[in-house]
């Protein structure tokens, strides 16, 4: 049977599929002190602003931010803690595929987050201050932070031969 981290964080990984940005698919699981899931999120553009009316890019020819996707997308850590109703914040964990951004980490700390599960660290560069200020937040305000070890390399979901 699954871990309970690794169920989910295997949640996290299955919300990022939904997502529709060709370069990079982010997830996440917001769960509960008693293991209950308040909230899954991927990264999107918000509700009713089109996919069709926006870009994907990440960069625009003609230098205009405007065209890139990064003004308009929704993170999947916001997603995931605004699907939720904030009945019941302390002890709250999330669980995200990527390590989050410090605009995500102050959202994270401000919604009462306890515990912040990842899988990866995305650290390029020019970016990397982005992390380091999240780390920093995150530290100062006792959310603890922890990388996923999972127990299983893979959990297959099999449609054509369920085991029921
Ligand atoms: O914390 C995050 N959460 C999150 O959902 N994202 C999303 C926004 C973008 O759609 C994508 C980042 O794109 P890129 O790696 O191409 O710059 O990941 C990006 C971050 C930044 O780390
Ligand atoms: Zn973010």
């Amino acid at each position: 049977f699954i871990s309970w981290d690794d169920y989910f964080m295997a949640i996290a990984f299955l919300s990022a599929e939904r997502s529709k940005d060709p370069n990079r698919q982010v997830g996440a699981c917001l769960v509960s002190q008693e293991g209950i899931i308040l909230g899954i999120g991927y990264n999107g553009f918000p509700r009713g602003c089109s996919d069709d009316k926006l870009p994907w890019a990440k960069k625009s020819a003609r230098g205009d931010p405007l065209e890139t996707k990064y003004p308009y997308v929704v993170h999947a850590e916001v997603n995931a803690i605004l699907n939720t109703n904030h009945a019941s914040a302390a002890g709250q964990k999330l669980y995200v595929t990527m390590f989050p951004c410090n605009e995500c980490a102050k959202i994270i700390i401000q919604s009462g987050v306890s515990e912040v599960l990842y899988f990866v660290e995305k650290r390029i560069d020019n970016s990397d201050h982005v992390y380091v200020a999240s780390h920093n937040l995150l530290s100062m305000a006792g959310v603890k932070v922890r990388k996923h070890q999972p127990q299983m390399a893979q959990i297959p979901i099999n449609f054509q031969d369920p085991r029921v």
